[in-house]
């Protein structure tokens, strides 16, 4: 009889493979995330790649090339996963490294993982096309998509004893999650519309004259462009600056994890501010080596309370 998934035990042969598979599926496609996962020590590290790999497959889902009736079709399949995996119902030689590795961390760490079905929920707003009039509508989804992630990080994580405003870790770990979010849906507008996708607002494109949307490398004539990427550029920046008060209530290397994540992705908001064209004309990256130095930063010589300061404070 096979057992079932038991986070107490030492990792067994096949749950030990089975994280070897998600982080097999980080490193190669977590392309600006893997930098600061690969900072945690090994448990922290096996289990947020356990998380990456089961919200990259629901992405994907989400993303694919399916007609929207199959995707909605394997997103309630893959909640039944997750409700067998929340109920311990996985055997360690499930054929799914995934469900295995996941079903594993969840045993080990606190992770709350209704954030998943938060997740699936805002990928079912993707495939229904839904639009979003203000921002309070586009937080509702990147509160889904990106904010449930950061919650689900954080049980892995955890705070450290004694951290002063702990009570609100999680509210920032959201936080945090929609600068990302906002970041992201920023860099990819481009892409997006290329896909029949806007994300961004449509009080805020009708502001700067850009409702019709983003359908060249120029913008559109007439549109207020580069007002609209500022704009967006500073709510991503008030976002970070609340959602990293989160940093001093984590351990050294959970919060060199996070300082790493928001460090890079702080930085593609300021080549976005510095020429906010370049959206249009493609996607917006770091080189590796500028990624790593972040990521070592973190690790290294800054503090997290240094770090949030200095992402509170202005440009990093
Ligand atoms: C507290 C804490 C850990 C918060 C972090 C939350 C978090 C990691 C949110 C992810 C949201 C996001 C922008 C996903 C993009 O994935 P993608 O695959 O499009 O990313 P990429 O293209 O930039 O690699």
């Amino acid at each position: 009889m096979s057992r079932t998934v038991n986070g107490s035990q030492e990792a067994s042969a096949p749950v030990l493979a089975a994280y070897s598979y998600c982080e097999a599926v980080t490193g190669q496609q977590a392309g600006n995330f893997s930098y600061g996962i690969r900072l945690l020590p090994t448990a922290k590290r096996r289990a947020m790649s356990a998380l990456y790999a089961f919200s990259r497959r629901v992405d994907d889902i989400g993303d694919g090339p399916l007609d929207a009736g199959d995707k909605h079709r394997r997103l309630e399949e893959t909640r039944e996963l997750l409700a067998r995996i929340r109920e311990g119902r996985i055997a360690e030689d499930d054929t799914d490294p995934v469900a295995v590795a996941l079903s594993h961390a969840a045993r080990r760490f606190p992770i709350p993982l209704g954030g998943l079905d938060e997740l699936i929920d805002g990928v079912q707003m993707d495939v229904r096309g839904e639009s979003y009039e203000t921002w309070d509508d586009l937080a509702v989804y990147c509160r889904c998509v990106a904010g449930a992630i950061g919650r689900l990080s954080l049980g892995v994580f955890g705070t450290v004893p004694g951290a002063r405003d702990a009570a609100r870790a999680s509210e920032y770990a959201d936080t945090l999650g929609l600068a990302l979010q906002l970041t992201n849906i920023l860099r990819d507008v481009r892409e997006d519309a290329a896909n029949g996708r806007t994300y961004l607002p449509s009080d805020d494109l009708a502001k700067f004259g850009c409702a019709d949307g983003f359908h060249s490398a120029r913008p559109p004539a007439g549109a207020d462009f580069t007002g609209l990427v500022h704009f967006e550029v500073r709510r991503a920046r008030a976002l970070f600056a609340e959602g990293t008060r989160l940093l001093p209530m984590l351990d050294r290397r959970s919060g060199a994890c996070v300082a790493a994540m928001a460090g890079i992705y702080r930085r593609l908001l300021d080549r976005i501010a510095e020429d906010p064209e370049a959206v249009l004309r493609g996607r917006v990256s770091l080189p590796g080596r500028e990624k790593v130095y972040v990521a070592v930063r973190g690790l290294s010589g800054l503090d997290a309370r240094s770090v949030h300061r200095r992402t509170a404070g202005g440009r990093a």
